[in-house]
């Protein structure tokens, strides 16, 4: 462990600074692409007018014999696409890979400048994060970047359930968290057989209501991920950084797409993956606060004053604790409507309607 003296400062000679707070622009969505697919990679400059983060994916999904080619194919898109204001970033292969040393090196040297968070698959604790914290440093220093590359794990190992705060808060590279539900699940040894989203096997069920037990009993299908996701936003709140749901694989059923990335958002989650492009829109809509909330938590702000004491707004007690829950939809709602004017007359119109 770094003394809390040490933390902030560079791993390597000529390092940029770390950053004290990381940035927080929309990250709604963040669409995955594999480098190597040349029918995905020519979509990428019109996609990436539609989505908050942009990620050259390199691990897993990508063919062990393309890994080059999708590392190669990063560089090039990167070089040559003008990404506006959507982030660029890449998850490199996993830390126990031959390929990962490679991807590193790669891309901080090729593309440092244009990249903004490399997410780095299945990580077990700090430690993990204390090698990739050091070896980015270096190449940083080597390739004279003046921004610090971000750091994102993916929640993906029994071991890194069990570490997650540790994680969490194991450099001030830190941006956030994703849940891999699916390389999770392996690990855990769960006998499902998914890309995240529920199980209609995992239930609970009214009592009997009789002497025959199939008889009118109610079953109700429960969260696999609710333990996880909840730890997990526990984590990156209590250490300034950022939670998200990650993978929903059933591309077809945007229902249960919606439902799943919902519940992530009302437990504190900013943004989820999306895999196809399908699932570009289905984030964007869950992760913008509806107008009505917005519009809801506007008027608690406002009829609250400074923010102290109790007052009643259609026959709900608001208060100190009720405001702040207000304020972070408000918040959000004023980031998003920043960039995109058509949330911002959304929001205003349901806030004038409201009022
Ligand atoms: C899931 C897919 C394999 C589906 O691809 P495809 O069968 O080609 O779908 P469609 O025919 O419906 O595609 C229509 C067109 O759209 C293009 N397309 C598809 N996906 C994307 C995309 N992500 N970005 C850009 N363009 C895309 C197709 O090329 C078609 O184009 P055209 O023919 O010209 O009309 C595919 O969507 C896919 O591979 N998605 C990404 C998968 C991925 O990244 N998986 C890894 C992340 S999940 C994970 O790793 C698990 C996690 O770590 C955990 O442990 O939980
Ligand atoms: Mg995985």
């Amino acid at each position: 462990m770094r003394s809390p003296k040490d933390f902030f400062a560079p791993l390597a000679v000529g390092a940029p600074e770390p950053l004290r707070q990381i940035p927080v622009p929309p990250s709604r969505m963040i669409h995955f692409f594999d480098p190597s697919n040349e029918k995905m990679a020519a979509k990428v400059p019109d996609i990436a007018k539609k989505v908050d983060v942009l990620l050259g994916n390199l691990e897993d999904a990508v063919r062990a014999d393309r890994k080059e080619a999708a590392r190669n194919g990063l560089v090039a898109i990167a070089k040559s696409t003008d990404f506006g204001k959507t982030q660029l970033w890449t998850r490199v292969n996993s830390l126990d890979s031959p390929w990962v040393l490679d991807d590193l090196i790669t891309l901080v040297t090729e593309i440092g400048d244009k990249l903004d968070v490399i997410m780095v698959p299945k990580v077990e604790g700090a430690q993990d994060i204390h090698y990739v914290d050091r070896l980015l440093a270096q190449l940083e220093a080597r390739a004279g970047l003046t921004k610090p590359l971000l750091v994102h794990a993916i929640l993906e190992t029994a071991s890194g359930v069990a570490n997650v705060e540790e994680i969490a808060g194991a450099s001030p590279r830190m941006q956030g968290i994703s849940l891999g539900p699916a390389d999770l699940a392996a690990s855990r040894r769960m006998k499902t057989t998914r890309v995240g989203g529920g199980h209609p096997g995992y239930l609970v069920r009214t009592d009997p209501t009789g002497e025959d037990l199939n008889e009118g009993r109610t079953t109700y299908q429960q969260d696999l991920w609710h333990y996880t996701v909840a730890r997990m936003v526990d984590a990156c709140a209590a250490n300034g950084i950022l939670p998200y749901y990650g993978p929903f694989g059933d591309i077809r059923d945007v229902v249960a797409c919606e439902d799943q990335f919902r519940n992530a958002f009302l437990l504190g989650c900013v943004g989820a993956w999306s895999l196809h492009p399908v699932q570009i829109d289905i984030a964007k809509k869950v992760f913008s606060p509806s107008p009505e909330d917005v519009a809801w938590a506007r008027r608690v702000i406002a009829e609250m004053g400074d923010g102290t004491g109790a007052v009643m707004i259609d026959g709900k007690m608001q208060d100190d604790a009720s405001v702040k829950q207000c304020r972070v939809v408000a918040e959000l709602a004023d980031a998003l409507a920043a960039d995109d004017p058509e949330l911002a007359a959304a929001y205003d119109a349901a806030t004038k309607e409201a009022s």
